[in-house]
């Protein structure tokens, strides 16, 4: 005899996810403290708990996901299968074999640039954007850039984990972004 599990609830959903994501202090550089969401995918019921929060956050009629190289993939690809949308990766430079559009943006730790296929997403879709982290907001909004030029629409944002205290809010304001809806799963105020 199989015994049923309860269901979570969003909000115990929640509290697993930030259970998983470990802190890393001075990683990859003195001063950052590092988001590591390893433990979180690596826990069968802390990454199901993780997708389905995702999931439960995307608007009807999503056409396709867009994740950012690295982590974006990981958490965007399965929100993508989901929702039977397509999932389209935003790559760093010198990795996608056809025609690019190129966005160059400053993060926490660096700077980066980031590029799409000049044809990965058609005119008038609506986009559901999915990372692990908003940090400063710089990468979103490069992102946001990218499915601009394409003539998609952004129609919503979901990341795991908002760290609230690097004011992405702010950055993503003065890029236009600031009627953008966003959800995070998990806020770090401090
Ligand atoms: O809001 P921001 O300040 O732009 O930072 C958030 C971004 O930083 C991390 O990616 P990273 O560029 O470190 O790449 P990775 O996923 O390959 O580790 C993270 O996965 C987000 O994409
Ligand atoms: N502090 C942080 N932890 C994990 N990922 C990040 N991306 C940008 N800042 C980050």
């Amino acid at each position: 005899m199989t015994t049923a599990v309860p269901a979570r609830t969003s909000a115990e959903n929640r509290r697993l996810i930030a259970s998983l994501i470990r802190d890393i202090p001075d990683f990859p550089q003195q001063g950052v403290g590092f988001k590591d969401i390893t433990p979180l995918l690596g826990s069968a019921e802390g990454f199901r708990a993780t997708v389905d929060e995702l999931v439960a956050a995307a608007p009807p009629a999503i056409d396709v996901v867009v994740g950012m190289e690295a982590r974006g993939f990981i958490v965007g690809a399965p929100v993508a299968v989901a929702l039977g949308a397509g999932f389209v990766p935003v790559r760093k430079p010198g990795k996608l074999p056809a025609a690019t559009y190129e966005v160059s943006y400053d993060l926490e730790y660096g700077s980066e640039t980031l590029t799409i296929h000049t044809d990965a997403i058609k005119p008038g879709s609506r986009v559901l954007v999915v990372d692990d982290v908003l940090a400063t907001g710089g990468t979103l909004a490069a992102t946001a850039e990218l499915i601009r030029r394409l003539g998609a629409e952004l129609v919503h944002v979901a990341v795991v984990m908002e760290l609230a205290f690097l004011e992405p809010h702010r950055r993503l304001a003065e890029a236009g972004l600031g009627e953008t809806a966003i959800t995070a799963l998990v806020t770090v105020e401090g």
